[in-house]
C-alpha cells in the first residue's frame, strides 16, 4: 500500500532516540524511517540548541547582514567557489534555472583539530567577519551541536535501513559540512526585480541530510508526491530535518530527498527580512555515493551511476553557478 499523503511534515523529539529505552529509541527510528519514505522532511526538537544559544546566534547573523554591501563584500571570495565566506545577492540559482535567488548568504565550514587526517588539507580555511566578534563562536558552537545531532540522526537511519548503527559515523567524521545563515534581504521596490525571482527557486539539497533553523518563519514549501505544495509549520523550539540528494542516491532512491522552496511574501511584505540557518551535512569527499547493494533489487533496479560525494558537490557547485567548469 502507497504511504497516505501528509497534510503536515511528521514531529519527532531527538530525546527519544537519545533517551536510552530500548523501546523510545525503536519508535523514533521506526518514524523517522517512514518520514523519510514518504514526504523526506520531519519537525525534531530536543536537538541541542537552547533559547540563548539561538538568541545569540540570530543577533551575530543580523548584526553581520546588517552591515554595507561593501563591507560584506570583503568577505566574498569566488575563488573559493561560495565554500566558505559572504556570497551576495543574487549569485546563487538553483540548479536549471538563470535567474538568481533573493537571497544573501555566509559559509561556515569544518574545521579539523587532528593534522594526522588527511582530509585537512581539503577545506579551505574559514573567513570570519571582523566587524562582528561574536559572529564566531555562535556561529562555530552551532555548528557543533548541528553536528552532533545530525550525527544522531543518521545513526537511526541506519537502523531503519538495517545498517550497523554507527555505519555513517567515520564517514561524517571531519565531514565537509556547512553552516549557512540566510538573509532574504527586503525589496523595496517588488517591480525592480525579475519577474521570476524568489527567495529560493525550487530544489533538492545536495549533501546527505539538512538540518535547519528557522523554518518556523513562513515561505518555506515542500512538494508532495501528488504535486501540491505543502506549508512547512515547524514551531520556534524545532527545526526541520530533510533528507537530501546524496542520501537519496545512496538509497536507491527509498529515502526521498524531498524538491522544496522559499516562496516571496506577498507584495505589501516585500521589505521585510526573512532569517534561516541551515546546517548541510556532508560526509568526507571519499565516501562512495554507489547505493547500497541491499536496496538495489528486482522492484526497485539501480538508478544512478555510482559516484563519491566529492565529485557530486562538484558537479552541483557548477549547476547553482558557484563553481566555473
Ligand atoms: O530558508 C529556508 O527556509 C530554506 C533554505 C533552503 O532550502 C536551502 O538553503 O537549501
Ligand atoms: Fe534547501
Amino acid at each position: 500500500m502507497q504511504d497516505p499523503l501528509l497534510d503536515q511534515i511528521p514531529s519527532l523529539d531527538l530525546a527519544d532516540f537519545r533517551s536510552g529505552d530500548p523501546q523510545r529509541k525503536a519508535h523514533f527510528v521506526q518514524q523517522l524511517g517512514k518520514a523519510y519514505q514518504s514526504i523526506g522532511f520531519v519537525a525534531l526538537k530536543n536537538h541541542g540548541l537552547n533559547d540563548a544559544q539561538t538568541k545569540e546566534l540570530y543577533a551575530n547573523v543580523q548584526a553581520f547582514f546588517q552591515l554595507p554591501d561593501a563591507a560584506k563584500q570583503a568577505y566574498e571570495k569566488p575563488e573559493l567557489a561560495g565554500q566558505r565566506g559572504y556570497i551576495s545577492k543574487g549569485k546563487e540559482h538553483a540548479k536549471g534555472r538563470n535567474t538568481g535567488d533573493l537571497k544573501e548568504f555566509y559559509h561556515v565550514g569544518q574545521e579539523v583539530e587532528d593534522a594526522t587526517d588527511p582530509v585537512k588539507g581539503e577545506y579551505p580555511d574559514n573567513i570570519w567577519p571582523a566587524e562582528v566578534p561574536g559572529f564566531h563562536d555562535s556561529t562555530f558552537n552551532a555548528y557543533r551541536t548541528l553536528e552532533a545531532a545530525g550525527q544522531d540522526v543518521l545513526r537511526a537511519i541506519a537502523l531503519y535501513l538495517e545498517l550497523p548503527e554507527n555505519y555513517f559515523d567515520d564517514k561524517v567524521r571531519h565531514g565537509n559540512s556547512i553552516l549557512r545563515p540566510i538573509h532574504y534581504f527586503p525589496i523595496e521596490d517588488p517591480d525592480a526585480v525579475p519577474a521570476d525571482a524568489v527567495r529560493a527557486a525550487e530544489h533538492g539539497d545536495i549533501n546527505l541530510i539538512t538540518l535547519l533553523m528557522g523554518a518556523s518563519a513562513d515561505g518555506l514549501q515542500v512538494l508532495r508526491r501528488d504535486g501540491q505544495w505543502i506549508a512547512i509549520t515547524a514551531l520556534p523550539d524545532q527545526i526541520v530535518v530533510n533528507v537530501g540528494d546524496m542520501l537519496q542516491r545512496l538509497t536507491n532512491g527509498v529515502l526521498r530527498s524531498t524538491i522544496h522552496r522559499v516562496v516571496n511574501p506577498p507584495r505589501e511584505k516585500m521589505n521585510t527580512s526573512r532569517y534561516s540557518i541551515p546546517f548541510f551535512m556532508h560526509p568526507r569527499s571519499e565516501m562512495s555515493l554507489a547505493a547500497l547493494p541491499h536496496l538495489v533489487t528486482a522492484d526497485n533496479p539501480k538508478k544512478e551511476a555510482d559516484i563519491t560525494a566529492g565529485e557530486f558537490l562538484n558537479e552541483r557547485l557548477i549547476e547553482l553557478g558557484l563553481k566555473k567548469k
